[in-house]
C-alpha cells in the first residue's frame, strides 16, 4: 500500500517549512533551497509534476530588516513578509535556473479559494503553468492577508492547494522525521509513527502545537492538513527535509517519514470545495428525521427538519448542519438567508407557502449543494 501510494503519485504538492529554508540567525538559507531544487528536479525527471508551497518569507524578512525578535504586530509581520518574499523567490529563481527549470510565484489568500470563480481561475492558471513545465512556488499573500481572509498557516494552504490542483499526494517537509508519539524536542524517548492508517483523536493529541522559532503551528497543523486531504482520498507524507536525498528515495519506495493513509474516496471538485475550503457562516440544528434523510437517504434539506438557526447569513452562504448532539455532520449552501429560515423552520412546504407566499425553492439546501462529512 505504502509503496504503491508513493511510487505511483504523479502530481505532488511539496510543502517546505520555514524551519527548512530559513533560520533565526542566518535568515534565508539558499544552500537548502539549492539542495531541495536538485531533489525536486530529480522527481521531475522521473515524470512527476511538482508544485511547491514554500514558507520562509517572514523569517527572511526579519533578518533582512535587522529585527531582533519575531514580530508580534501584524503590520511589522506583513512588512517582513513583503521584504522576505522577494528574497525567497529570488533564491528559488536562481536555484532552479541552474537546472534549466522555470519557476512562477503564486501568492494566495483564503478569499482566492473561497470564491468559486477565483478558485477556478487559480486552478486554470496552475494547470497552464504545469502544462508549460513550470514549478509553481506558492505562499500565502501575507502582506495583504488580515485574519478574516487568511489561511493562517502553510500546512493548511498546502492542503488547499492539493485540492486546487487535484494532487495525488501531499508531502510536508519539515525539520523533524515525521509524527512522533510526543514532541521529541520535549520528550527524547518519543518514537516515530511511520504509518497512520486513521487520524483518531489520540493521533491529533499527540501532535503538539509547539514550533521552532521559524515555524507556525507545529505538528498540529500538519496532522490537520493530512486529515483534510485524507478525507477526500489523498495521502500525506511528513518527511525530514534536512536529510539530503531522503525525498527522492522515499518517493521511490524507500523507508522514512510518517505516511498518513487517505480515508475517503475522491469527491467531485465542487463538493470538495464546499466541504473543505468554505468556512461555515452559520449553523442549522436538525431533528432526527432530517439527519437520517440527509445522512442515509441522500435527500435535500427541507424546512420541516430544522429545529434552530444560529448565526447570520445570506442565501448562497455555506452553513454547518448539526445533529441533535450538536455535532457537525454535513455542510451545504443554503437557498435562503438566516432570517427567512428562522421563519420557515419546522414548517412543511405547504405551510411555508401559506405563511410566506410562493418561494423560488422548496429545499433549504439542495442535495447537489450538500456534503456529508
Ligand atoms: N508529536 C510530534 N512529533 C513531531 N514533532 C512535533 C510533535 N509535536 C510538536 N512537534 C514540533 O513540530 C515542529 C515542526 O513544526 P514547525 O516548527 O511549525 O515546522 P515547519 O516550519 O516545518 O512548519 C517540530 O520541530 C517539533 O518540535
Ligand atoms: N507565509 C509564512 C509562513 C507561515 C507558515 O505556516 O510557516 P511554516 O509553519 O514554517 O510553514 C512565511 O512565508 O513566512
Amino acid at each position: 500500500m505504502r509503496d504503491e501510494i508513493l511510487t505511483s503519485a504523479k502530481r505532488i504538492v511539496v510543502k517546505i517549512g520555514s524551519s527548512l529554508v530559513s533560520s533565526k540567525d542566518a535568515g534565508l538559507r539558499p544552500d537548502r533551497i539549492d539542495r531541495l531544487a536538485d531533489e525536486i528536479s530529480m522527481l521531475r525527471t522521473d515524470g512527476r509534476e511538482v508544485l511547491l508551497v514554500s514558507s520562509g518569507a517572514i523569517v527572511s524578512g526579519i533578518k533582512k530588516l535587522g529585527l531582533k525578535e519575531y514580530p508580534k504586530s501584524l503590520p511589522v509581520k506583513q512588512a517582513a513578509a513583503a521584504v522576505g518574499q522577494s528574497r525567497l523567490m529570488w533564491a528559488y529563481e536562481k536555484s532552479f535556473e541552474r537546472l534549466g527549470v522555470k519557476v512562477a510565484q503564486i501568492l494566495l489568500t483564503h478569499q482566492d479559494l473561497a470564491d468559486r470563480r477565483r478558485f477556478l481561475n487559480a486552478r486554470h492558471t496552475l494547470a497552464a503553468l504545469i502544462g508549460f513545465g513550470v514549478v509553481p512556488v506558492i505562499n500565502e499573500n501575507d502582506t495583504v492577508a488580515v485574519d478574516e481572509i487568511r489561511v493562517g498557516d502553510n500546512d493548511s494552504l498546502a492542503a488547499d492547494v492539493a485540492h486546487l490542483v487535484d494532487a495525488d499526494l501531499l508531502v510536508i517537509l519539515s525539520d523533524i522525521d515525521g509524527l512522533f508519539t510526543q514532541d521529541p524536542r520535549k520528550n527524547p524517548s518519543a518514537t516515530l509513527i511511520p504509518l497512520v492508517s486513521e487520524i483518531t483523536e489520540e493521533i491529533e493529541q499527540r501532535a503538539g502545537v509547539s514550533t521552532t522559532f521559524e515555524g507556525t503551528g507545529g505538528m498540529a497543523t500538519k496532522v490537520r492538513a493530512a486529515k483534510k486531504v485524507g478525507e477526500y482520498g489523498v495521502a500525506t507524507l511528513i518527511l525530514n527535509g534536512q536529510q539530503a536525498g531522503l525525498l527522492p528515495t522515499v518517493l521511490a519506495g524507500g523507508d522514512g517519514g510518517s505516511l498518513f493513509l487517505p480515508k475517503g474516496r475522491r469527491m467531485t471538485s465542487r463538493k470538495l470545495w464546499i466541504a473543505f475550503t468554505l468556512r461555515p457562516q452559520g449553523q442549522l440544528l436538525l431533528d432526527a428525521g432530517a439527519v437520517v434523510a440527509l445522512a442515509e437517504r441522500g435527500k435535500s434539506l427541507l424546512a420541516s427538519g430544522i429545529i434552530d438557526v444560529k448565526g447570520t447569513f445570506e442565501a448562497g452562504d455555506p452553513v454547518s448542519c448539526l445533529n441533535q448532539d450538536g455535532k457537525e455532520f454535513a455542510k451545504g449552501l443554503v437557498n435562503f438567508s438566516s432570517d427567512v429560515i428562522a421563519r420557515m423552520k419546522g414548517l412543511k412546504t405547504v405551510d411555508v407557502q401559506q405563511r410566506l407566499g410562493p418561494q423560488e425553492y422548496d429545499e433549504i439546501i439542495h442535495r447537489d449543494n450538500l456534503v456529508l462529512l
